[in-house]
């Protein structure tokens, strides 16, 4: 049977979240193309590690449903992995066994490959604590996309990292994306890393997404560019208040 494309990817419906009577998430309608890469803003604390933990069936939800290609997502969603801020690398395994972990069969060549997908197939035999926060964090996402993930969940996993290192792990993100064409969620505090990375800008305020936004631009993008940088003042100035960007501005 032939698939039909207009089915969502991810399909969040009228989802709520509380956690002891507070609503944390409430009324989540999103719909996420097959392949497409979403970023996820909003202060802190406004519930999007909790939206990515319910989409990959590591919490319960109260109300509402979540449908992977119109199946109601019930337990684990097997066709997802995650990524976080601090890699949450085993210390007692070395590079390779970190990212076979799990694997079945000929595991090792499996893990060698997606090693070199990231640009570490040099440090195989380190342990994690010989490793810099970028090192570590390419090898979290070789432990992610050696499963072959069809979704692929980023809780804001360059967070910890320099700018430079941002910058590049950004640029290795993009690559792999453009190439597999995992369907991506990505959380962040970076309004610049959002747009320079995503096709659609979410907005979370107050437990409901009030703003969607298509990044209608080429890629790669530039953020000097003068539109990249109207859509990403746009964006921050429906999260912070107007003092707040005043003085964020100032601190420029
Ligand atoms: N397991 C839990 N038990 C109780 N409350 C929780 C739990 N997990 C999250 N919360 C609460 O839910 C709210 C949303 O948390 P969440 O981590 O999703 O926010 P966030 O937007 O990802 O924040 P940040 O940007 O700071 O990481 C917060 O008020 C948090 O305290």
């Amino acid at each position: 049977m032939k698939k039909d494309a207009r089915v969502p990817h991810i399909h969040l419906n009228q989802l709520k979240k509380s956690f002891d009577h507070t609503v944390v998430l409430d009324g989540i309608n999103l719909k996420v193309n097959q392949g497409e890469f979403i970023a996820i803003v909003g202060k802190s604390g406004c519930g999007k590690s909790t939206l990515l933990r319910l989409i990959a069936g590591l919490e319960h939800y109260n109300e509402g449903s979540i449908s992977i290609k119109d199946k109601e997502l019930a337990g684990l969603n097997t066709q997802a992995r995650i990524m976080f801020q601090d890699g949450r690398l085993l210390p007692w395994k070395r590079v390779l066994e970190n990212v076979g972990l799990g694997l079945k069969g000929d595991w090792r060549q499996t893990a060698i490959a997606a090693l070199r997908d990231v640009g570490l197939e040099g440090r195989m035999h380190d342990w994690p604590s010989k490793l810099s926060g970028g090192q570590k964090q390419r090898v979290a996402l070789a432990r992610a996309l050696v499963h072959k993930p069809e979704i692929l969940l980023l809780d804001e996993p360059l967070g910890a990292l320099d700018a430079l290192t941002r910058l590049e792990m950004q640029e290795l993100i993009e690559c792999i994306w453009e190439k597999e064409k995992i369907t991506t969620i990505l959380v962040t505090h970076d309004v610049e890393e959002a747009v320079a990375l995503a096709d659609r800008v979410i907005l979370i305020e107050d437990g409901k997404i009030v703003l969607s936004k298509n990044i209608n631009l080429s890629r790669p993008r530039q953020k000097t560019q003068q539109v990249f940088v109207n859509i990403s003042e746009e964006i921050l100035s429906r999260i912070v208040d107007p003092n707040e960007q005043n003085l964020r501005l100032i601190i420029k």
